[in-house]
């Protein structure tokens, strides 16, 4: 199996979360937090500092890694591993990229029927404090077959 390794950072005010609607590729049509692939000649962390100042514009020097969520497909031989940040220390203003329209939600709203499936699982922990480990078997983008998901002390 090939493992392609991507970064997502969800970005938090207060209660409000940034997330943006993703206008092309992987997850066109989905909000989601920031992110994307991690370069040859970067680390983890670089790579989703790197995608979050591509995709909206902020940029933060302290990203807390908070989950990791492995994603399989049936019939497809690409485990995707993706290490999940989160931040409240940014700078710079938020805008619009070819990537993303970003857009401030309440945590308390978040638009779960416009989110890959998986969120609707593991962002109740994050919401809480926790930091997760999942893994999730998918058929085709939309359907959930089987998953494990458990709350971790270290990632
Ligand atoms: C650039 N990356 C792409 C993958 N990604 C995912 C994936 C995901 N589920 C997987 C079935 C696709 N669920 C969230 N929330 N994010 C983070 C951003």
């Amino acid at each position: 199996k090939m493992i392609k390794i991507l970064t997502l950072v969800l970005v938090r005010d207060g209660k409000r979360i940034l997330l943006g609607m993703k206008k092309r590729g992987f997850g066109e049509g989905r909000w989601n937090g920031f992110g994307g692939k991690v370069e040859k000649q970067e680390t983890v962390i670089d790579g989703a500092k790197r995608e979050l100042r591509e995709e909206c514009g902020l940029v933060s020097n302290i990203l807390e890694k908070i989950g990791l969520l492995k994603f399989e497909f049936v019939g497809d031989p690409q485990l995707l591993e993706v290490h999940v940040f989160t931040t409240e220390q940014f700078t710079g203003t938020v805008e619009e990229s070819s990537e993303m329209r970003p857009e401030w939600f309440d945590t308390t709203n978040i638009p779960f029927d416009k989110m890959w499936p998986d969120d609707k699982l593991w962002f109740p922990l994050y919401l809480k404090g926790q930091k997760f480990s999942g893994y999730f078997l998918f058929q085709g983008h939309d359907n959930i077959l089987k998953y494990t998901l458990d709350e971790v002390d270290d990632l």
